[in-house]
């Protein structure tokens, strides 16, 4: 059986006079899932999570936001969780007193050691008696982030949740996101990193101009590209690129494109294949006595989707 879905949106629209934020979306969700919302500027992200937050009304479609009809009434639905243009604190209060508040108005049980996990969970220990008033802009978001999870959301929705995170809090909030999701929380989040998406999202919705672009897991994203730009070391480069030239599906790329041999090339080799080619070259290399010290792509599926996309 599949797994129920958090979120179903249907022919969703939204426009702001003229402008048309939203056109004729639809979205599945299914509970439990970390869902990644990517595209360029203006695209639609922050309006769209917006409506999963109920602080937006669709101009038309419809949708249902675990057991809500997608907002008419401008108030955050019961069991959703999260924040737009960073959390919600209060400057005056300490870190702890903007937990304890936090949960005080959502009207969740919570013990102090609750509050005390929470805080350790995103690294803010030592200044949870500080005032967020000197709080960067990581730690309000991680201090954000832990507002919301104190809640036990069913849903949490996060507009930019790595935005100003050093590699400390980013690894931090990652935890928090995939340990939620592991007991049943849906997370939808909107990042303009690709990396992040791809090392937290199970499926990724691109939106452009207001329109999905592409909806559905990673892997089907990188299935559905016909060729990668990759970048090949080996014990022997020039063997290497000769190998590579007569493959056929091998495609050389950079200084290496219709270039006359170079006898002692140092540089990685850069080429474009799809995947049945780049097994073959592999294949190829090995039985030449060539050994493949790292194949990567350049641009990973993601972000070459993104481009061609946008036509970059
Ligand atoms: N309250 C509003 N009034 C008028 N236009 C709006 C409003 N909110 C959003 N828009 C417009 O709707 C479109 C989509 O905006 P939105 O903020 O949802 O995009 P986004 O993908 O989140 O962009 P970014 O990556 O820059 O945050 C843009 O053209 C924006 O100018």
């Amino acid at each position: 059986m599949s797994t129920p879905l958090a979120i179903r949106i249907r022919a969703v629209r939204k426009h702001f006079g003229d402008i048309i934020a939203l056109d004729d979306v639809d979205l599945d969700i299914p509970t439990g899932q970390i869902h990644g919302l990517v595209g360029p500027n203006g695209a639609g992200k922050t309006t769209l999570l917006g409506m999963l937050l109920g602080l937006t009304a669709p101009t038309a479609g419809e949708g249902q936001i675990l057991d809500h009809q997608l907002a008419r009434t401008r108030a955050v639905p019961a069991g959703v969780a999260g924040f737009l243009d960073g959390p919600g604190l209060y400057p005056t209060l300490t870190a702890r007193q903007n937990l304890t508040s936090s949960l005080a108005l959502s009207g969740v049980r919570s013990n102090d050691d609750t509050v005390d996990e929470m805080l350790e969970t995103v690294g803010l220990s030592n200044v949870a008696h500080e005032r967020v008033r000197g709080f960067s802009l990581g730690m309000r978001q991680r201090l954000g982030l832990a507002a919301a999870v104190l809640t036990k959301p069913r849903l949490l929705v996060l507009d930019e949740p790595a935005n100003g995170l050093d590699p400390a809090g980013k690894r931090q909030v990652h935890d928090v996101l995939t340990d939620l999701a592991a007991r049943g929380t849906t997370v939808v989040l909107s990042s303009h990193r690709m990396d992040d998406v791809e090392a937290l999202c199970d499926e990724v919705t691109i939106l452009m101009s207001g329109r999905v672009a592409f909806t559905g897991p990673l892997a089907k994203l990188a299935a559905e590209n016909d060729s990668l730009d990759y970048r090949l070391v080996t014990s022997d480069p020039a063997s290497a690129r000769r190998i590579a030239a007569a493959t056929h599906g091998i495609h050389l790329r950079g200084a290496d494109e219709g270039m006359a041999a170079d006898p002692a090339p140092t540089r990685p080799l850069l080429l474009a294949a799809a995947t049945p080619a780049l097994d073959e070259l592999v294949s190829r290399l090995a039985r030449g006595g060539v050994a493949v010290r790292e194949l990567t792509p350049v641009l990973s599926p993601l972000e070459a989707a993104f481009l061609t996309l946008t036509d970059s």
